[in-house]
């Protein structure tokens, strides 16, 4: 765990970067600092391992005061990724990814393998291993930042704006990417960013600062949507807040309806009086294949036999209400197909649930 208690930043100019910031980093979470430019996110970040050493307060590392180790000591357990990789141009990509193991002594061998491994687990296909950092994308000089800072297994990783030099696509499948490391990983991360989507998406917790390195709040991405702390909390996280609280809401609570879900070769005369607009067309094994207007299933014959409306579906239980909600706008039916993790459907989502569901999320806004 990392605990800032009471620490100032007074750069010898008497710009007062950060003021009095109390918080603490949980060991194995993500936590982000967030907040408009120039709040004090970098310097915080920088006093964690002695890049800059604050002028009032302590930062403890598992209840050490940072100040009394020396920074090449502290450095060794902190991996620190930055924007733009800052990768050394001059050596090939394995031997920037094995920097820090090199520094450590280890023999050269063991070093390069444990850089290709890095390599492969940060996505990287490693024919790229032997070349120079000009020779890759920016998303990919990204990846061998990342490698680099995991080369000696540090428990805690600073990562300083780390894709913000890159497109949005590459941008996400990079936060995709290390969401899945740290499942696997489980690393004390400390991730600055002034991107507040960036920060709900990435964060077990985030911190939002405000300029003059002041925190204005400290909370789970689900609750800085739901209850911002005040008016700037509440601007910075700006519009469509309601929406975006919808992708921590799980779907489970959603009434699903089974009476709705039709198989393609049933018997029409069996199923002309379902109670309901819409029903869903499901194959032999129950995946589902369109919508049906009550009122347009054919005389005779089977559902099959009608023309399907498209659908949209949602993992009941595991997909997020904004999924299902998502799912609900994709037909004319207005309703959304729930299947389970194998695409077989298992009920629907009508409105009315869906209305049920949303109204519960509202409720909890006010608490
Ligand atoms: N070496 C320095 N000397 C004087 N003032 C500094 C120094 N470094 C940073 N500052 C000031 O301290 C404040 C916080 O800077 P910092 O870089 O920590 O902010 P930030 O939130 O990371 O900003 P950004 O998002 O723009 O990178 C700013 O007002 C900045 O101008």
């Amino acid at each position: 765990m990392i605990t800032f208690s009471g620490v100032t930043k007074r750069y010898a100019d008497g710009t007062v970067a950060v003021d009095d910031l109390s918080l603490e980093v949980p060991t194995g979470e993500i936590t982000v600092f967030v907040g408009p430019s120039g709040c004090g996110k970098t310097t915080s970040l920088r006093m964690i391992n002695r890049m800059i050493d604050p002028t009032g307060g302590r930062i403890l590392l598992d209840g050490a005061d940072v100040t009394t180790i020396d920074p090449p000591t502290l450095r060794r357990g902190i991996g620190y990724v930055i924007q733009q990789a800052g990768l050394f141009p001059h050596r090939k990509i394995v031997d920037n990814v094995a920097t820090v193991p090199y520094l450590l002594g280890w023999d050269r061998k063991k070093a390069r393998d444990r850089a290709m491994e890095l390599l492969e687990r940060v996505g990287l296909d490693p024919k790229l291993a032997g070349r120079y950092p000009f020779q890759l994308s920016g998303g990919q000089q990204q990846r061998v930042g990342v490698a680099r800072a995991l080369a000696a297994d540090p428990p805690v990783l600073l990562m300083d704006e780390p894709f913000s030099a890159v497109d949005p696509i590459v941008r996400a499948s990079l936060q995709e990417e290390l969401l899945r490391l740290q499942a696997e990983l489980h690393k004390t991360i400390v991730f600055v960013t002034h991107d507040i989507d960036e920060a709900v998406k990435l964060g077990d917790r985030v911190a939002v600062l405000r300029v003059g390195g002041r925190l204005a709040q400290l909370d789970t991405p689900a609750t800085l949507l739901a209850r911002p702390a005040d008016d700037f909390v509440r601007e910075f996280l700006g519009r469509d807040r309601g929406i975006r609280r919808l992708s921590f809401i799980s779907s489970a609570g959603i009434r699903l309806r089974t009476d709705l879900l039709v198989p393609a070769s049933a018997d029409v005369s069996s199923v002309r009086d379902a109670d309901g607009a819409w029903l869903a067309v499901v194959d032999a094994e129950d995946r589902p294949l369109g919508w049906v207007a009550a009122k347009d299933l054919p005389g005779s014959g089977t559902p099959a036999d009608a023309q399907l409306a498209p659908y949209g579906t949602f993992v009941a239980g595991r997909d997020s209400l904004r999924v299902a909600l998502d799912a609900t706008l994709l037909s004319p039916s207005g309703s959304a197909i729930a299947v389970d993790g194998a695409g077989k459907a298992v009920g629907v989502a009508t409105r009315e649930a869906l209305d049920e569901a949303l109204a519960a999320v509202a409720g909890d806004a006010r608490g």
